[in-house]
């Protein structure tokens, strides 16, 4: 299936890594064509397009046959597009009975038109707009009705304007545009049907269309009428649009323009994209074969497309193209900037950089302090740090602060963790960068939010002392923080979150926003529940240690050999299943424990007698009585032990990582994942933990400076 499109706006540095180029020409393009071309013709063409890497192609259209018989073999064209791997396949359709072919076909998407000017629809559909719409919804409910996957997209023709009507308001576009979705299109694009679109109507209707679709306006279809179709792709790749119709040849087009360009032709825009780095997969020199092959069966038509005229120039490049087993991550081609260090700001980057995204962590020029710590510190660099790049930049000299300027000012996404005001100091706080970045996301990662300690100094066991977790977590009068970075790991979590968050609304605004989250909150946020237990029964939270339990048996025991376990049941039923699995039914026949709120109000004796009865058994065969009857159990496990886990190790839980710095620098070891898998796969690692300034020239290349200048800042230590 097509990727949906990211809703974004990219930074005026950045272009995204990919688009996808929807060929229309068998359908839009032979659409115009008087002749019908034979079927064999057509085969020929779908496999041609194939072979060239298209992997979307729209191949005709179910209309009567009496309409249009140049497209009457559109069954047969789909059965054999749905035979070719990884083919998302098209139809148009204009109205329920075309929808009925086009899942009975099993179409992967049918596109259904509508003309957001009322004259053009009357004369192309014999229907207002509106009646479109309820046709819509009657296609969405016979969809739903049948179980077919077929996707509806929903496509808002003369969306610029119109040879019949003349201008068409933007607030009708985008009422219609609403109006689709709200009666089931899966998606909406928009198409300059007839040529009237120019870059800065597309840049300001693509950016209203955004906020009113979101991530579910797919792409854009434009024709070259009068020369503009390629600066209109231009624009909408600047709001985030990616998905862009073409015909081979620039066949088909406007109808009521002749002589004049038709659609934008596939390989010109091909050329383009490929040449401005976006990866569209298409093999130039097999497309302009297949232009050829298209060209001879269509002898005699008046075909367009200037890279057929000129050729390919012989600097041409292709984008890189990423190996095809590597898939596409949620967030490629967002660039993260991080100024972090500690645990809290490098976890934030961790999960924007294991989602996808290009993070650059700027270093000072002697390292992150992380690189070295000892003891309980030691793991903190190679944990938090994996599929970043790594810039040492020296914020003390004004060529580094220069250069962090510019690499900020070429991000999405800017994230720090230091003091209150220290960003600030050198010109790379919110207000600043985004005077020239509107379309900034920034996350500021602090000891507390904004307020009366915010001036405080902040680090994970601080808050947890003085946030209730130290106190509920150790015995009474014992204070005692939890065993591990619960606030560093968390607040960076939650600055992610916030950062997520604000790029779907950058997709429907256009706009940046600062983003802040905080150890001593989040710390807050994890005690809510006591806090609330106190609310509602009006006594205090007991440390853990010595709280009333919601369940009898929840607790570490003791067994043969001293071995600990922790066993639990949790439910009258569980309670029934583990006293007939160890043969207590004894305690199953006595009334006084018959239910969960019983047995916890007798819990201290009926504790002391089961860890009497357990203490004969080996943990080893609790474990298996557990296992083998439902009831949730668990060894009692140190970090270490987790490297040979049985589960981790057959799910992959745990990849290489190279380590960078220390003794066993150049060493592989396995670091944890993300704990999350997406379509069933768990998010890699794609590249080892950066050694100091690994990147610090490719990145410096790719800002714009020449290795002359590379040298001179290197020379100043102005980065490392
Ligand atoms: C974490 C603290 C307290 C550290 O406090 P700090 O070490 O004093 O660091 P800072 O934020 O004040 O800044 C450090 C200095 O490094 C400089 N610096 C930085 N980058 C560069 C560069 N590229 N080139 C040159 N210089 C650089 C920076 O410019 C500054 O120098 P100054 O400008 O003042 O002269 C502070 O940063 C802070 O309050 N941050 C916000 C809250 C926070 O993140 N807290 C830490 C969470 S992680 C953690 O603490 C781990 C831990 C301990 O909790 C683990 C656990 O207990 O489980």
């Amino acid at each position: 299936m097509a990727a949906i499109p990211d809703a974004r706006h990219f930074s005026p540095l950045s272009w995204p890594r990919e688009a996808i180029i929807r060929e229309v020409g068998l359908r839009d393009g032979l659409q115009s064509i008087a002749r019908t071309l034979p079927t064999e013709h057509k085969l020929e063409w779908i496999r041609g397009a194939h072979a060239a890497g298209q992997r979307e192609l729209e191949v005709g259209s179910f209309v009567p046959a009496r309409l249009l018989p140049q497209l009457a073999d559109t069954r047969q064209l789909v059965e054999f597009a749905k035979t070719l791997p990884e083919l998302f396949v098209s139809v148009l359709v204009p109205n329920m009975r075309g929808a009925e072919d086009a899942m009975a076909a099993n179409a992967d998407l049918m596109l259904i038109p509508l003309s957001a000017s009322h004259a053009h629809s009357m004369a192309n559909l014999r229907k207002t707009p509106d009646e479109v719409v309820a046709e819509v919804a009657r296609i969405r409910a016979a969809r739903d009705a049948s179980g077919s996957r077929t996707i509806i997209e929903a496509g808002v023709g003369t969306a610029f304007g119109c040879t019949l009507q003349g201008a068409v308001e933007p607030s009708e576009v985008l009422r219609l545009m609403q109006a689709l979705l709200d009666a089931g299109a899966d998606r909406v694009s928009l198409a300059d049907t007839v040529g009237y679109a120019n870059p800065a109507m597309v840049d300001a209707l693509f950016c209203e269309a955004l906020r009113v679709a979101g991530g579910r306006l797919h792409g854009a279809h434009f024709h070259d009428t009068r020369g503009l179709g390629l600066a209109n792709v231009v624009a909408a790749l600047r709001v985030g649009i990616t998905s862009f119709d073409a015909c081979l040849a620039g066949i088909g087009g406007c109808p009521h323009a002749p002589g004049a360009s038709g659609n934008i032709a596939t390989e010109d825009l091909a050329f383009m994209l490929e040449g401005m780095g976006v990866a569209t997969h298409l093999d130039m020199p097999r497309l302009l074969a297949l232009r050829e092959y298209v060209a001879q069966c269509l002898e005699g038509e008046t075909l367009h497309g200037a890279l057929w005229q000129a050729g390919l120039p012989s600097t041409f490049t292709p984008a890189p193209v990423r190996p095809a087993a590597q898939r596409r991550l949620p967030l490629e081609g967002l660039r993260v900037v991080e100024f972090t260090h500690m645990v809290m700001g490098p976890t934030c980057g961790l999960v924007l950089a294991d989602l996808g995204a290009e993070v650059i962590k700027i270093e000072p020029v002697d390292g992150d302090r992380t690189r070295h710590l000892l003891g309980a510190g030691a793991g903190f660099f190679p944990m938090f740090n994996r599929n970043k790049k790594s810039i040492a930049v020296n914020l003390h000299t004004p060529e580094g602060v220069e250069v962090a300027r510019k690499l900020a000012c070429s991000a999405d996404i800017v994230a720090e963790n230091f003091r209150p005001g220290m960003m600030k100091k050198y010109g790379l706080d919110y207000a600043t960068l985004s005077a020239g970045n509107p379309g900034l996301i920034y996350a500021s990662l602090k000891g507390f939010l904004p307020g009366p300690y915010e001036s405080r100094t902040a680090l994970d066991e601080v808050v947890q002392m003085m946030g209730g977790l130290a106190y509920m977590t150790g015995r009474p009068g014992d204070p005692l923080r939890a065993g591990t970075s619960v606030n560093d790991i968390m607040g960076g979590m939650f600055g992610a979150i916030g950062i997520l968050a604000a790029l779907i609304e950058r997709g429907a605004t256009g706009k940046g926003q600062e983003v802040q989250s905080a150890l001593f909150e989040n710390n807050i946020f994890l005690v809510g529940q006591h806090m609330l237990q106190y609310a509602i029964t009006g006594v205090a939270a007991a440390p853990m240690p010595e709280r009333i339990s919601a369940w009898a048996l929840y607790d570490v025991f003791t067994v043969k050999d001293q071995e600990q376990i922790f066993l639990a049941a949790v439910s009258d039923a569980q309670w029934k299943v583990f006293c007939n699995a160890l043969g207590f039914t004894d305690l199953l026949s006595r009334p006084e424990l018959a239910t969960n709120n019983d047995r916890v109000r007798l819990r201290p004796a009926l504790l002391a007698d089961l860890r009497e009865r357990l203490a004969t058994y080996t943990a080893a065969e609790l474990s298996e009585l557990f296992e083998k009857h439902g009831l949730p159990f668990a060894p009692i496990v140190r970090p270490e032990d987790l490297f040979d886990d049985p589960h981790l190790q057959a799910t992959g839980g745990l990849a290489e990582i190279r380590l960078t710095d220390g003794e066993r620098a150049g060493q592989i070891t396995r670091a944890a994942l993300l704990p999350l898998t997406m379509t069933g796969e768990r998010l890699g690692v794609r590249s080892n933990p950066p050694t100091l300034g690994e990147h610090t020239g490719e990145v410096l290349a790719a800002l714009g400076y020449g290795e002359d200048q590379i040298q001179n800042l290197l020379g100043k230590k102005a980065v490392g």
